[in-house]
Formats: structure tokens, sequence, C-alpha cells
């Protein structure tokens, strides 16, 4: 088995255009894996590969890709303690529209390097990623690119870290000159300078003592770099108060690399990846400073058999165990699933079990991954990250594993969707095509939801924002050849419970032979909320508090299924519902005429009768707003969202610009972007982000069940 403490999992996150990317693109180049690099604005980056990708320089997909690095090189070359690290990188999108793709690589990294523009420093998605981070508590070095540009400011953007993110950042590098000169960093634990040559395209480098006039800001920023991380080695601590100059390189690494990956600090570093300084020192520190597979706690999961928990060691010995976290779907081979593999080993040929379908599935291939090409290989072990072929039916989040040792692995969190647009195929020849897109695309992403609206026919597509379903009609144009008529971008409403009320629905029909049977006492209102605290990620909890065989257990189930499957169309308007609890506590039964549909049925019209008692309410979709404007527009600018029921949460300044950040109904935002562009003669830009579902106002929930029943001709 490869050794694992030269194996390095990790994925590169940041807000839009602060230079993923390109960043991936010189990683490839260093570590040999190309021999020319593409640029972004030319459509030429390996990982960008998606036609829209290139047309619109973003990223959309995650890509992952392995490459090797060599580690420690003295002035990059090879030496007797040089050993060869395996990386598989995840280079993911910085548009939020597309935040369940960092969200899915996050689950499965063992580290990230967060990339910051030196220019905008911490911006909305940064802070987003760092909250993903936390969540799957994934540690992480800070790379602060493009020091190139004019209002390029490194330290700015470690005093940003340190208190827009709240985390211990601790710079391990200062530039050397600045904007245009830009030519290197000083190393702060070596005490030299790096200067990268542009010839080689930063391929070679000198190294140089630390320039005279930065000598005794090197000293500075040193002592306090040897200081933060002291406090997390008591011998480090004992040389710092008695002999600082006796600290070793080798002492203050292993500091760093501890309380890094314990996620007590953030090592900040910096460059330009555009102009190729600052790339390899970073992948230096990602061998030096993230976690292998063996730093990180062992994989948890739940034995659904026995419902205990089981521990799973990054170990070939160990029973197989994998997360599917992404599926794709390409033209050549077909369905792959990516998936980590957190224990045992995976051959080419062989099953497993993928515990949510219950089916074991034969993996015909499985492939390293290089952007949208593969290489086959023969196994996978624990630790690695691969794709594999052959799969009849699998989706994100589902657990692989050996059939003889069960497992269920924690899955991701996946985020709601809020707009949705209604499709409608062009032609006859479009609908059967069109069908079959939508279930590939909606296997592919978590994030984009289909239903077929019952009363007018439409299929309605919901998804995380305008530019989401934007490339998903696109892609079925391109992909699929299906052509579709699309409806204006709708906000996705939702419905909830307010009161808890009890109801008795009885189902009888007598039709000929045997009839349908079944009565139900439930209870049905909103969730309880400790069970809420527990369930963040669930809509529905279901009580059975039946007694004394008033229903048999056979018919709990379809009981169960009839509310659950109810949900997906409210009683206010249609929309689907969310937060509710329902308590079955009596009922009764026909010993011929009862079977699991009567119930099933039975729970179906219960929901709708009993739902217009619950007093339900519209829920819209609420959006964390940022503004960034230029000052003497800041009046116009809060007046208009004020206008739009914007909630202002506070104000702030950041590089001579005014940041206003509010909460915004996302009803009120269509057509925001152009507003704003007209009320700031185009200075002002705005992101916006999924926030929470809140009652609407009355009026406006009026008006929207109005215009929702006259559409769908609901009769009360
Ligand atoms: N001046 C300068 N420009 C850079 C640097 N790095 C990236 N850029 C440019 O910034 C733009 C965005 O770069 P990308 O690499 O696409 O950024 P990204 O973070 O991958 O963008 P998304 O994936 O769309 O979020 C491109 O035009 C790059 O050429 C840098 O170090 N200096």
């Amino acid at each position: 088995m490869a050794d694992l403490k030269f194996r390095r999992n990790f994925g590169i996150a940041a807000h839009i255009d602060a230079g993923k990317t390109t960043t991936t693109e010189r990683i490839l180049r260093y570590t040999g894996m190309i021999h020319r690099i593409g640029e972004v604005h030319e459509g030429a980056a390996t990982t960008d590969w998606m036609e829209q990708e290139k047309e619109r320089g973003i990223t959309i997909t995650s890509a992952a890709v392995s490459c090797k690095w060599n580690f420690p090189t003295v002035k990059g070359k090879a030496d007797a303690n040089t050993k060869e690290y395996s990386f598989n990188i995840i280079d993911t999108p910085g548009h939020v529209d597309f935040t369940v793709e960092v969200e899915r690589s996050m689950r499965v990294l063992d580290g990230l390097i967060a990339l910051f523009s030196a220019v905008d420093g911490v911006e909305p998605q940064s802070e987003t990623v760092w909250r993903q981070a936390n969540r799957y508590g994934v540690p992480r070095i800070g790379f602060v690119n493009k020091m190139d540009r004019s209002g390029a400011d490194f330290l700015n953007v470690v005093k940003q870290v340190r208190e827009m993110l709240g985390s211990k950042a601790v710079p391990l590098q200062l530039p050397i000159g600045a904007e245009d000169n830009f030519q290197g960093v000083v190393d702060l634990i070596k005490m030299k300078g790096i200067i990268w040559h542009m010839e080689t395209e930063g391929m070679t480098f000198d190294e140089i003592d630390i320039p005279a006039d930065m000598v005794e800001e090197a000293q500075m920023w040193r002592a306090q770099l040897v200081e933060a991380v002291a406090e997390y080695d008591d011998q480090l601590m004992e040389k710092f108060f008695d002999n600082p100059d006796s600290i070793s390189e080798d002492e203050i690494h292993e500091a760093i690399r501890k309380a890094t990956i314990d996620l007590s600090i953030v090592p900040m570093m910096c460059g330009s990846s555009f102009k190729n300084k600052g790339v390899q020192t970073a992948l230096d520190a990602v061998c030096r400073y993230l976690p292998s597979p063996v730093d990180i706690p062992d994989t948890l999961g739940i034995n659904p058999d026995t419902g205990e928990e089981v521990v799973r060691k990054p170990d070939v010995k160990e029973p197989f165990a994998a997360l599917a976290f992404k599926i794709m779907t390409d033209p050549f081979v077909g369905r792959l699933a990516f998936f980590r593999c957190y224990s045992g080993k995976l051959d080419a040929g062989s099953y497993v079990r993928n515990m949510r379908s219950g089916k074991n599935e034969r993996i015909s291939r499985i492939m390293k991954m290089f952007a949208n090409k593969q290489n086959p290989i023969d196994f996978i072990e624990a630790g690695d990250i691969g794709a594999a072929v052959g799969f009849k039916e699998i989706k994100t989040g589902d657990t692989l594993c050996d059939e003889k040792f069960p497992v269920v692995l924690e899955n991701m969190f996946i985020p709601e969707p809020v707009i949705a647009i209604a499709v409608e195929p062009k032609t006859q020849a479009d609908v059967d095509k069109m069908g079959m897109a939508i279930a590939k695309l909606v296997e592919e992403d978590p994030t984009l939801r289909v239903n077929t609206d019952e009363e007018t026919g439409q299929t309605i597509l919901r998804g995380m924002g305008e530019l989401h379903l934007e490339i998903i009609v696109d892609r079925m144009r391109r992909e699929f050849k299906v052509e579709v008529n699309q409806g204006a971008p709708m906000v996705a409403y939702k419905e909830a419970f307010t009161q808890t009320v009890q109801h008795r629905e009885v189902l009888k029909k007598q039709s000929g032979g045997r009839g349908k049977f079944a009565d139900i006492q439930f209870e049905i209102g909103p969730v309880d909320e400790e069970w809420q605290k527990e369930n963040p990620d669930k809509y529905f909890q279901f009580v059975n508090d039946l007694f004394g065989g008033s229903i048999p257990k056979e018919f709990v189930g379809p009981i169960q299924k009839g509310f659950e499957n109810s949900m997906g169309t409210g009683v206010l308007a249609a929309y689907p519902v969310v937060n509710m609890k329902v308590r079955v506590f009596d009922g009764s039964f026909h010993a011929v005429d009862s079977d699991g549909m009567s119930f099933e049925l039975c729970a179906r019209s219960g929901f709708r009768e009993a739902g217009r008692k619950a007093k339900p309410v519209l829920l819209e979709p609420i959006m964390k707003v940022e503004v960034i404007t230029p000052d003497q527009y800041m009046g116009d600018v809060t007046g208009d969202l004020n206008r739009r029921r914007g909630m202002l949460e506070g104000m702030d300044s950041r590089n001579n610009a005014q940041v206003i950040k509010a909460k915004v109904p996302l009803s009120e935002m269509f057509g925001y972007v152009t507003q704003l562009r007209s009320l700031s003669s185009g200075r002002a830009t705005s992101t916006m982000e999924f926030s929470h579902y809140a009652p609407a106002p009355n009026n406006i929930a009026e008006e929207v069940i109005a215009k929702q029943k006259g559409k769908l001709k609901v009769e009360d």
C-alpha cells in the first residue's frame, strides 16, 4: 500500500475570480502534468473544460486532478530527503449558484487552500467557503493571490481574515515589491528571499538574502510567527522564552503543522499565480502543513442493521467504505461516480453494496481523474479519490461498502433551491428527450429539483439561482439536443403549518368486489423544536403513537408515505410543505377491505383536509445581499434596498468603498443587477446568497396565492 503520509487530498476554494483555476493551471504545469499553461480568459484552462466554462471564463463544476510533487527540494532540485507526494486536487467554482460543488468537495477533502484576491480581500463567497470548511473541520492555508495588481495589500488581507473570518491568520511570508514590481517573497521561517524567474514561467527561482530595507520588518513578523505557534508546543514555548535563536526551522514547521491541523491557526502566504510567483511555495506548504489521510480523525458511520456506531480507519486491511460525492455523465465512458475511499480497497471488476438502494453493483472500471479525462487503474485504496464506472443507480452522498460489513457514512449538507422556471419541450420530438435529459441532470446535481405541476402539466425546475438554471437549460440544448421554451424565473415559495390540529380521516369505498377502507386519527402541525435541532436537514417528523393494534403495523409505513408524498403540493398554493409533524395515535381497519394502498390514500386526503385547519403560511426565501458602492451612491443604494423590503444589517468600508449588508426577499431582487448598475453608473457591485425562509407578509402572500390559484385553477 502507498504510504499515506505522502498523500494530500486538498481543494482550492475562494470567491469568484480570485484565481482558483489560474492557480490550478500553474500547479499542473509545475507538477509536470501539462507542458503549456492554459489561460482562463482564453478558454484554455485544463479544469474549466465544459463549453459553458470556457465561454464564460468561470468554473461551474468542480474538477478533480491528480498529480505528484517532489518535496522537500533544495532550490527546486531533489536530494536524498526528497519524497514524492501524491496530490488529489479539486478546483471548485466561486459563484454562489454552484456552492454545492464546494460543499460536496469539502466533505471529502482533508485540507484546503483558501484563495483571496490581494486587492479585494475577504469577499462574501470567502465567508461562505470558510463556513463550509468549518462545517467539515477542514484545515486550511490562506494564499493571497494577485499580488501584482494595483492596490494589492497582503497584510491587510491577513487582518481581514482575522477580523472578518475570526481565524488566527499567521503570515509565513512577506511580499518583496508590490503591484507591478512584485518579485517574490521573504520566507519568515528560513529568513531568506525567493525571487522567481519570469522567463521560465516561474519554474526556476533564486534564493537571496532578505533585502536590507525589509530585515527589520521580517524579524518582527518572524517573532510574531514563532510566538503564535509556540503556544502549541511546550518545548518550543520554553525555547522561545529562554533562547529564541536556538529554535530550529523544523521545530517551527512542526508547530505550524500541529496548529494548522487542529484548526488553531491559518498560515498565510502570498503570490501571483498569473505572474507565476508563489505557487511552488504554496505546494510545499501543502506537504508541510496540511493533513494526510492518516492525520484526520477516523471516519465514523452507522451500521444500519444494529444502529451502532462504526469506526473506519484509513487502512487497506479494513473493510471497504467510500462516499460518492459527485456524479457526472461523460459522453464517452457514461456515468462516472466520483468517490472518496475511506477504508479498505476496491478492485476494478468487483462488487460493492450501495447502502441507499440496498443493491450490489459491479464496478467495471476505476479511474484516476484528470479534469474531464480519465486514466484507468486496477484498484483504489483507503485515503484516495477516484471515479468508478458501472453503476446502474447512484446518487450524490451514497455510501458504498463491502456488503459483509455494512456502514452508512454521514451524508453531506445540500442547500435548498430557491428559484424556479417552467420548461416546455418545443416539439413533440423533444418530449421524451427532455425527460431523459432532466433525469440525467438531476442525478448529477443535487441542487436541481424537478416536479410536474399536476394542474398545468408543466415541468418545473428548481435551482440555486438564475445562472444555475440558465446553465441547466443551456446544457439540455447542447449536451442532450433538447429545445425548450422556458418561463420567467419564479420564486420557489414553500408552505408551513403554524398550528397543531387533530383530525380523523376515514376512507370508505365500495365499488363491487373488494372495497377500500382506512381510518386514521392524527395530529398535524409544525415540527418540535428539539427534533428540528437534532435533524436540521429534515422536513418531516413522523410519530407513531398507535397502540393496541388499532391499525396493524404493516399499514404504518404506507400512512407515513402518504403524508410524506403529499408534502410536495401544499394546501395553500400548491408549494412544497416543510417542517411538518404528523402524530398518528388511533384509527381502525377492516379485515378484508383495508390494505396499504387504502391507508396511503387516506393519509393523502387527511393531509389536505387537516392541512387547511393547521393555519398554513407562505414562506419566502430571504437573501443575504452585499453591495459594494462608492460613497456617493450610498443613499440611493440603501433607499432602493428599502423599497425592496430589505432589512439593512450593517455598513462597513473596504478599500475606499462602502459595503452594505442587507437581507432582502428574493422576490424583490429580480433585475437588481441592472438597476444597481444604472443607479451607480456601473460602479457598484453586488452579491447575493440564500439566507433562510421566512413567512411572507400577508399582503404579499395573498397576492402570490391568488396568482397561483388563478394559474392552477385550484378549487377550494
Ligand atoms: N493580475 C492577476 N490576475 C489574475 C491572477 N490570478 C488570476 N487572475 C485573473 O483573474 C481572472 C479570474 O481568474 P480565475 O482563475 O478564472 O478565477 P477563479 O477563482 O477560478 O474564478 P471562478 O472559478 O469563476 O470563480 C482571470 O482573468 C485571471 O487571468 C493574478 O495573480 N494576477
